[in-house]
């Protein structure tokens, strides 16, 4: 009788800022403290014209200008508190995810008999801090509650990408109507322009704007090496079976940043339709973050302020570009998509502990066909940041989440990366210049499928 040996594989580390070599010590000592500085510049800024702005009434300027100020004293100590390494404080807000976070606080202290701190703690964790702690500043005030300090950069971000936007709807206006290519090869473009539009995130260039696409066909093809593990044919085979079937696709989208990238995945959302694989049955779920996070990432209110500026007869754009932001705002209005907040995205915690901890989230999107997750905090929390070799398989690094099939579009921008089984793939990396994983160069198409 043959004897099967159980092997128990330890999941690794997460990555931290303890490893100075790592991008993970170059966020939190480096990048971080930019990010902060910025939000405080742009809160004294704002601070005269809140009233012009109408984020308050006249009756309250000076209750809010006050606030504000008090806003950009605790973002102050915030920064000191990370640059000097001090322990995680609780949250004091009543906010209803506050009692969470300040678990994590105590789950930490109990497991590792100590407080977590900024550069020894797991990055995943100390980063989510940072941007809750910032939410706090403003969630303790009664004027100024919902101000965002990272609006501003969004719209300035999709005002600068409105010539790439042009050039976007102009190349999905010709590709629906000369049908030149087959299907496989569309799809397989509007794939592609939804994952290089994530290299276009705020938190990278900490804030600074980026570039798009010049030629979307021709660059396309260009970055298609830079994809070192890439699944496209196999989600192609699985969305395909849904041209034929009456019930039509229904599709979750984690959505990641506003602006030029939301434009490419709703780009991506139109061609489905225009292909048959989403149909009247269909309802496309978009998951937004609820409070301001990593920048760049959109909220409920970036997503319609998307639209109301895409929408706006007194911007100079196309009237092709209106005519797409006014069905997309209809599409709304219809319940054909929703846009979902939930407070699970803005917490530290990786999606394996999704089910215990938001099983409403779970079991919302354990209904739809296919979950699509965009961008690098996604992936960092799909496979929880931790340390894992490259050639650890997608599936493996997921440690149980899959409320259904699941794939995730995401450029690289930070220390994690599995599933690179190709041995080619394997040494061809080792050729990368050493910062290959920092700078959204490279990317990856992977997807798990629920049996
Ligand atoms: O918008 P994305 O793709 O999630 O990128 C955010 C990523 O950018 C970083 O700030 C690094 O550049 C990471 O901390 C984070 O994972
Ligand atoms: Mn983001």
């Amino acid at each position: 009788m043959k004897t099967v040996m159980s092997v128990t594989t330890r999941a690794p580390e997460p990555h931290s800022a303890k490893d100075k070599d790592t991008f993970a010590y170059k966020t939190v000592a480096h990048r971080l403290p930019v990010i902060l500085t910025k939000a405080i510049d742009t809160t004294c800024r704002r601070l005269k014209s809140l009233v012009e702005s109408g984020v308050v009434s006249s009756d309250h300027r000076l209750d809010a200008e006050q606030e504000m100020k008090d806003s950009i004293g605790r973002m102050a100590k915030l920064r000191n508190e990370l640059q000097t390494d001090k322990p995680f404080v609780e949250l004091v807000s009543t906010a209803p995810d506050v009692h969470i976070w300040n678990r994590c606080l105590s789950d930490h202290m109990s497991e590792f008999r100590c407080e977590p701190k900024w550069f020894t703690t797991s990055w995943l964790y100390a980063e989510c801090y940072l941007y809750r702690r910032v939410r706090e500043a403003f969630q303790l005030t009664q004027y100024v509650n919902t101000f965002d300090p990272f609006s501003e950069s969004k719209e300035e971000a999709l005002k600068s990408s409105i010539h790439a936007i042009e050039v976007l709807t102009e190349f999905m206006r010709t590709s629906f109507a000369t049908k030149d290519t087959d299907i496989e090869t569309e799809f397989t473009r509007f794939i592609e322009l939804s994952l290089w539009g994530n290299k276009c995130d705020l938190s990278l260039s900490a804030g600074s704007q980026t570039n798009q696409f010049a030629n979307p066909t021709q660059d396309l093809i260009q970055m298609r090496d830079f994809i070192i593990d890439n699944h496209t044919k196999q989600l192609w085979h699985f969305v395909d079976t849904y041209r034929s079937s009456s019930d039509g696709l229904q599709l979750s989208l984690v959505l990641d940043n506003s602006g030029f990238e939301l434009f490419t995945d709703l780009c991506l959302i139109e061609f489905l339709e225009t292909s048959g694989i989403l149909n009247d049955k269909s309802v496309v779920k978009f998951y937004v973050k609820s409070m301001p996070w990593f920048v760049s990432d959109v909220m409920t209110k970036d997503f319609h302020w998307f639209l109301r500026y895409l929408c706006d007869d007194s911007n100079t754009h196309s009237s092709a570009v209106k005519e797409l932001a006014h069905k997309w705002t209809h599409n709304l209005k219809t319940g054909k998509w929703l846009i979902i907040d939930d407070h699970f995205w803005t917490l530290p915690h990786d999606f394996s502990q999704m089910k215990t901890i938001s099983p409403q989230l779970y079991h919302s999107l354990s209904e739809s066909n296919l979950i699509v997750f965009k961008g690098d905090l996604n992936y960092r929390k799909l496979t929880a940041d931790l340390k894992w070799d490259l050639s650890v398989p997608f599936d493996t690094s997921l440690r149980g989440f899959l409320p259904t099939t699941l794939c995730s579009l995401r450029t690289i921008k930070a220390d994690v990366v599995v599933g690179i089984q190709d041995k080619q793939m394997l040494q061809k990396i080792h050729t990368f210049a050493d910062n290959w994983r920092e700078t959204g160069d490279y990317a990856v198409i992977q997807l798990a499928i629920k049996q």
